[in-house]
């Protein structure tokens, strides 16, 4: 198979679809690899990483839609992106469709193949090409709050560790999966008192056995959300139904209950976000402030730590990529339940239950097209 990986063009978007390590196992199971020129520069690989690795290297992004069989990517494809795809074609990389309608519709009409690393599960209910930048986005939610908490960025001027004689900031932490239990590791290791709240008690039960010394938990009844957020100085918004937009947890009338200069990180923006007030933002201009909180939303956030994304990214991508490279989408799919969960997008019919849900659009059975 011809794959190909183009340099991605969302704002300050610094990640790669592939490493020079996966291109070396992709050409060493006889497949073809066409990378865009300068497309690893932001994750610190060269041209002559990947050529080394047995990659071509292509001026245009034109180049590498038009001679590869399976586009690997990063983020949801651009609309000149879009553009590009091509019937048949198999595109492998984030999507994000449930709050995108306009996406949705292009790589409808595309007639392309779009499989969503975000969908693709595991035998342990896990989402394994979601956990590593949710791992990153985690571990980055603390730190770019803190940030924001600093007078001078808008927030209410709290040190998140406090110093002696003055209490640690409070961190309230929505959803306890992957972002979020990252999310609380690293700000109870910066010294700030954290709540996690999860609305599965399983969830709630394992991260107290954990964690139980370092951060507390509680369930995520909307009274507790509320009298939680009142307390606290930043909120971490990191919930997932799995495909689908993100249920609003802090409406914008509550935010006059919060402190003046609270800050909240949306994680879960990349699903719609899971605050009414919030709105997409970007690594160029991240933050802004409504009703005299800070927001924090960037759907992208993996992309400041690009040459750590990008390796762990790959890591968890590269047996799926090849499988798909020696058998094909649809035996791939069809020997695999979990790959099959994450085709989003066949030949102009929508396969994702969820997204077709969140858009009102129809979705047909993926294993019917097997
Ligand atoms: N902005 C960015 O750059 C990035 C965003 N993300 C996003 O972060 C979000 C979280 O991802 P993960 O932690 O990997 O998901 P996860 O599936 O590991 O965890 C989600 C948790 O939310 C909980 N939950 C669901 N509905 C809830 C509700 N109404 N109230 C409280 N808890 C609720 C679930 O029980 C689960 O424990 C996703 O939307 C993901 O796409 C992930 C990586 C990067
Ligand atoms: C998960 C995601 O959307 C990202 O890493 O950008
Ligand atoms: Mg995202």
């Amino acid at each position: 198979m011809h794959i190909g990986c183009p340099k991605e063009i969302k704002p300050q978007e610094f990640r790669v679809g592939m490493t020079p390590s996966a291109v070396q196992e992709a050409v060493a199971h006889g497949h073809t690899v066409t990378i865009e020129t300068n497309a690893g520069i932001g994750a610190g690989f060269t041209d002559e990483d990947y050529t080394a690795a047995g990659a071509s290297i292509a001026a245009k992004a034109e180049d590498v839609f038009a001679a590869a069989d399976m586009i690997v990517k990063v983020k949801e494809p651009q609309a000149v992106e879009r553009k590009m795809l091509r019937e048949g074609q198999l595109l492998f990389t984030y999507l994000h469709l449930a709050p995108d309608p306009e996406q949705t519709k292009d790589l409808l009409a595309s007639g392309a193949t779009c499989i969503a690393y975000e969908t693709v599960t595991d035998d342990r209910g896990g989402l394994p090409l979601l956990a590593p930048m949710s791992e990153v986005a985690g571990r980055l939610a603390p730190q770019v709050g803190a940030y924001t908490l600093q007078k001078a960025n808008g927030g209410r001027g709290v040190l998140l560790g406090g110093v002696p004689g003055v209490g640690p900031g409070k961190v309230l932490v929505i959803g306890g999966g992957v972002v979020g239990t990252h999310a609380a590791k690293i700000a109870a290791g910066m010294g700030a008192d954290v709540t996690v709240l999860d609305r599965s008690l399983p969830r709630l039960r394992y991260l107290d056995d954990v964690f139980g010394g370092t951060f507390k938990t509680s369930y995520a009844s909307a009274a507790n959300t509320i009298e939680l957020a009142r307390e606290a100085d930043l909120i971490i918004g990191a919930v997932l139904v799995p495909g689908a937009a993100a249920p609003k947890l802090i409406k914008r009338d509550q935010l006059k209950e919060l402190k003046p200069g609270a800050v909240l990180v949306d994680v879960a923006i990349d699903q719609g976000g899971c605050f009414e007030t919030s709105k997409a933002t970007t690594h160029q201009d991240p933050i802004y402030e409504v009703d005299g909180v800070m927001h924090y939303c960037v759907a992208n956030m993996p992309g400041a730590v690009a040459r750590t994304s990008t390796i762990a990214l790959g890591n968890a991508t590269m047996p799926f990529m090849i499988a798909l490279a020696n058998k094909g989408w649809k035996k791939a799919c069809a020997d695999d339940k979990h790959l099959l969960n994450g085709l989003n997008v066949h030949a102009g019919q929508l396969t994702y239950a969820a997204v077709g849900e969140a858009l009102g659009i129809e979705t047909v059975d993926p294993a019917s097209l097997l």
